[in-house]
């Protein structure tokens, strides 16, 4: 049954790498409306690449803070030109890139109370950041801190223990040990270091938002047993941490009314809910439905692979975060750096810059690709560590060109061989009844599907928005209203449209991909001897 034209909708957006997005529901589930800002395009003064600025160093990776800030400017006049009514909004919520940190100046709060409704948020917040660049998650620049970390709490195991992984550079608490050992002055002007997604709540909020514990995971600080910042992790990162990263808070918390900026500027109601944001990964989580046997397979910027778990058994490779639907659950989550930027490379160099003429050479080879096989880390690959392309034959020599069809199908089976070997390696074993959920840009394309299908022989599942963390926050709204009386995400969701089946595996791909499982595995072992990153 359609919702009534003035009924409640609920909103959600992702601040992601490339781009914001937004979409609204209504009572009943269903997208009303979805909308997009592309940072590249659309804020072309930036003179960002995929969203962000690789520095001289190849290791440091930033993004604008103000461009996220004209971003939401941007997108929310879109949307009202659109004719969407704000006033109908009753929650929001949101998602970021995970990890990426902002480091607000000293008065920022003031600021962010007084916003003046006759101007842009880019306008008011011009002077409020005291690091104009944030670091975001392709950073690697802070091995150093990394190891200081490390050491200090008693190993990298004994680190994933307490906060669900190991030290990784990107990991905002080794960033903010950065700033504070590179830039003291600049720490020292910082009154509060936010998320990328506490900092977009803190945007509706007119003042700091909390972190949510689920994206709080992804930082080397969080305790994620206790659900608190973990005291020795804090002390071995920078002074004062607690002070400028506030109290932690479950992702189904209402975290506040919308400020009064956005009522007068946009016409948002007074009562309108701003639930806690979270991360993209944990987000989409909560946009596919995600259960327990299920692995989910994002092809955004990044590829990432989670999986719904109860009990965390930390590791020194992967993730665990705090679930953001279930407060007794967690999530174990793997990152590779190497997805749709790769993908787009090859896209280009091999299929002229065209999506069809890429799939098209994904229908027309083999699958297994008569052995030729490749692994291809353009930057420096979080799992596995390692830098470099490498293209292997049938008979394992290392071969220095493929042939362009060939190429793209050594791209991709590779990928997904390195997103399965690692997914396993994790403890995950594909059963019979397992569902792959994809989403992410590339989600969209059939054939790379159809590939994820068989290297995992399995079927691969769809829902209808490619772009699941948007949706994922706007039942995260939904919900959180309905949290305070005890109501369980799934509960308040359960009518959302089921998934679709898009993808089922070749009949031949378990003889053809088991055996090259382990060849796949042997060969990276050897990549890994030769890229010592
Ligand atoms: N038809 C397609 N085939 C393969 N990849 C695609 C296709 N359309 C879009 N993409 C990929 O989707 C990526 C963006 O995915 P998205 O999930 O929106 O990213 P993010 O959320 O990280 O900003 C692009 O970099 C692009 O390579
Ligand atoms: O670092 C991670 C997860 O640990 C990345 O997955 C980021 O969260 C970026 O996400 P996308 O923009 O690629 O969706």
């Amino acid at each position: 049954m359609a919702a009534a034209p003035d009924s409640p909708l609920y909103l959600g957006l992702d601040f992601s790498t490339q781009q914001l997005k937004a979409a609204a529901i209504d009572g009943n589930l269903r997208v009303v409306h979805q909308d997009s800002v592309q940072f590249d395009c659309e804020l072309p003064e930036f003179r960002t690449q995929g969203g962000v600025h690789i520095q001289e160093d190849k290791l440091t990776v930033t993004s604008p803070v103000l461009m996220w800030v004209k971003a939401l400017d941007l997108l929310l006049d879109k949307m009202k030109r659109a004719g969407f009514d704000f006033s109908r909004v009753r929650a929001l919520s949101g998602s970021g890139q995970q990890h990426g940190a902002v480091f607000w100046r000293r008065g920022a709060s003031q600021t962010l109370n007084q916003l003046h409704p006759d101007q842009s948020l880019h306008q008011l917040l011009q002077g409020s950041f005291s690091v104009a660049d944030s670091p975001v998650w392709m950073d690697s620049s802070s091995t150093q801190q990394c190891h200081d970390l490390q050491a200090a709490v008693g190993g990298a195991l004994k680190l994933a223990e307490i906060t669900g992984s190991r030290a990784y550079e990107r990991f905002t608490g080794n960033q903010i040990a950065k700033l504070c050992q590179s830039r003291t002055e600049v720490y020292r002007d910082t009154e509060r270091i936010s998320l990328i997604s506490s900092f977009a709540a803190s945007l509706f909020l007119g003042g700091y938002a909390a972190i949510d514990f689920s994206d709080g995971s992804g930082m080397n600080l969080l305790d994620i047993r206790t659900r608190s910042w973990s005291k020795v992790c804090l002390e071995a990162t920078a002074p004062h941490l607690d002070c400028l990263l506030g109290s932690p808070l479950p992702s189904s918390s209402v975290q506040g009314p919308v400020s009064s900026y956005f009522v007068r500027r946009h016409g948002f109601s007074e009562s309108c809910a701003v639930l806690s944001f979270t991360g993209d990964n944990p987000a989409s989580l909560a946009g596919m439905r995600l259960q327990q046997g299920d692995i989910a397979v994002s092809l955004g910027t990044s590829d990432t692979v989670f999986l719904w778990i109860q009990q965390p058994r930390p590791a020194l490779e992967g993730h665990i975060f705090c679930n953001p639907v279930d407060r007794q659950a967690y999530m174990a989550l793997l990152c590779f750096k190497n997805g749709s930027l790769t993908r787009e490379r090859i896209r280009n160099e091999c299929a002229g810059g065209s999506w069809e003429t890429f799939s098209a050479a994904l229908r027309d080879t083999p699958l297994g690709n008569n052995g030729n096989v490749g692994f291809y880390f353009d930057t420096v690959e979080i799992t596995p560590s390692a830098v470099g392309v490498y293209r292997f034959d049938s008979e394992d020599s290392e071969v220095s060109s493929l042939s362009p069809q060939v190429e793209v199908r050594a791209l991709v089976e590779g990928q997904f061989l390195s997103r399965r070997l690692h997914a396993e390696r994790l403890g995950y074993s594909i059963i019979p009844g397992t569902r792959v959920l994809a989403t992410g840009g590339a989600s969209s394309n059939k054939e790379i599907l159809q590939v994820l299908s068989d290297v995992f022989n399995a079927p691969v599942y769809t829902i209808d928005l490619s772009n699941s963390t948007c949706l994922g926050s706007a039942y995260r709204a939904l919900h959180g209203l309905a949290a305070e009386s005890g109501a369980s995400f799934f509960d308040v969701v359960k009518n959302a449209p089921e998934p679709q089946l898009v993808a089922t595996p070749h009949p031949a791909a378990q003889q053809v991909y088991d055996h090259m499982l382990e060849r796949y595995a042997r060969l990276e072992d050897s990549v890994l001897r030769k890229s010592c990153t």
